[in-house]
């Protein structure tokens, strides 16, 4: 799949940052997600609220325009990496400007941040086979300057003994190109419209992530719900059919009394918008 010619010509830095932004918002606006910030409310947020998510998304931007900026036609080497890490750390601060000190995208910051450069770094012409492993790449390669810092989603990693949002982009983000990705195009060609198809690739990543944003506020107890219940929406015929709304409302009420809320899981679905925009021709406008 290629990329229209005319992205290149219009200024793709520009381009790709204002899709990377559009993928974040359409992701906060998608309704109804379990435990997430939605257009209907704040989920299981107390801090979150939908217009901080979308004043942040646009706080990133820039951010986004840089890394595109920066990884223009460039190899995957240590010196990248760098740059990329400088990058989405201040990305991390313009975030934090614009929330007040609120974190409403930091696992997104690193996995579309890492996609942004992957597909910049090819000139804006690959498949999402190569944007993934490209972004592996990047994501394998050290980065000195990075500050160690034990941070709740590396605690949820260590004490569960699972991956997390480093490993899934390590593994070329196998939550996207084996189930979110597959599960939104066999949605949308089984007829259901693009909200439903969302919903479902959503619940696709949910069946099997170990989203340390859940195992953080609600331990395995809170995982195994999540998974269970995702998986139970798929097998009801998915969010199109009446089973599949009333499994996901049931999800929902479940998520929320555990205080739950999978935000790496939204996070990725963001990323699989952002990687079905820019290699679908018809949506890169
Ligand atoms: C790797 C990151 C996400 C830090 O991860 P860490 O595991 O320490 O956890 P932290 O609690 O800070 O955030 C993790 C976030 O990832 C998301 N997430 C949670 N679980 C998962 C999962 N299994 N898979 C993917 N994402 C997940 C959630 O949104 C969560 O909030 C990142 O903040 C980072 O190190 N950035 C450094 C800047 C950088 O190198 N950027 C380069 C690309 S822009
Ligand atoms: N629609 C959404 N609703 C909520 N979180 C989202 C949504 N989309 C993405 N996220 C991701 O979820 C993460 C926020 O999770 P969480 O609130 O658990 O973080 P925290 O501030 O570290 O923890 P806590 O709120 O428990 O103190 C962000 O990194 C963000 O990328």
């Amino acid at each position: 799949m290629k990329l229209l010619p005319r992205i290149e010509a219009e200024g793709g830095a520009e381009w790709l940052a204002r899709a990377a932004t559009q993928c974040l918002i359409d992701e906060a606006r998608l309704s109804p997600k379990p435990g997430l910030v939605d257009s209907r409310g704040s989920g299981a947020h107390h801090d979150l609220t939908l217009d901080l998510m979308e004043r942040s998304a646009h706080s990133l931007t820039p951010t986004f325009q840089a890394l595109a900026q920066q990884s223009w036609l460039r190899p995957a080497d240590v010196a990248l990496r760098q740059t990329i890490g400088r990058l989405g750390r201040d990305g991390e601060q313009q975030m934090m400007a614009a929330t007040n000190g609120v974190n409403t995208h930091r696992g997104a910051i690193w996995a579309l941040g890492l996609l942004v450069s992957a597909v910049a770094m090819s000139g804006g012409s690959d498949s999402a086979e190569t944007i993934t492993a490209t972004a592996a790449r990047l994501a394998q390669l050290p980065d000195d300057a990075a500050p160690k810092v034990f941070s709740k989603g590396l605690r949820a990693t260590h004490r569960y003994r699972v991956p997390g949002a480093r490993e899934e982009a390590q593994q070329a983000f196998p939550h996207i190109m084996k189930l979110a990705l597959p599960q939104l195009q066999q949605s949308r060609q089984h007829g259901s419209d693009e909200t439903e198809a969302r919903l479902d690739a959503l619940m696709a990543i949910m069946t099997s992530l170990s989203d340390t944003c859940v195992l953080s506020r609600a331990g395995m107890e809170g995982l195994e719900t999540m998974r269970h219940g995702a998986s139970a929406v798929l097998q009801a015929g998915g969010v199109a059919h009446p089973n599949g709304q009333r499994a996901l409302a049931e999800l929902d009420r479940k998520m929320l009394a555990l205080n739950a809320s999978p935000g790496g899981a939204a996070d990725l679905l963001a990323a699989t918008l952002f990687l079905d925009r820019v290699t679908t021709p018809y949506l890169a406008n």
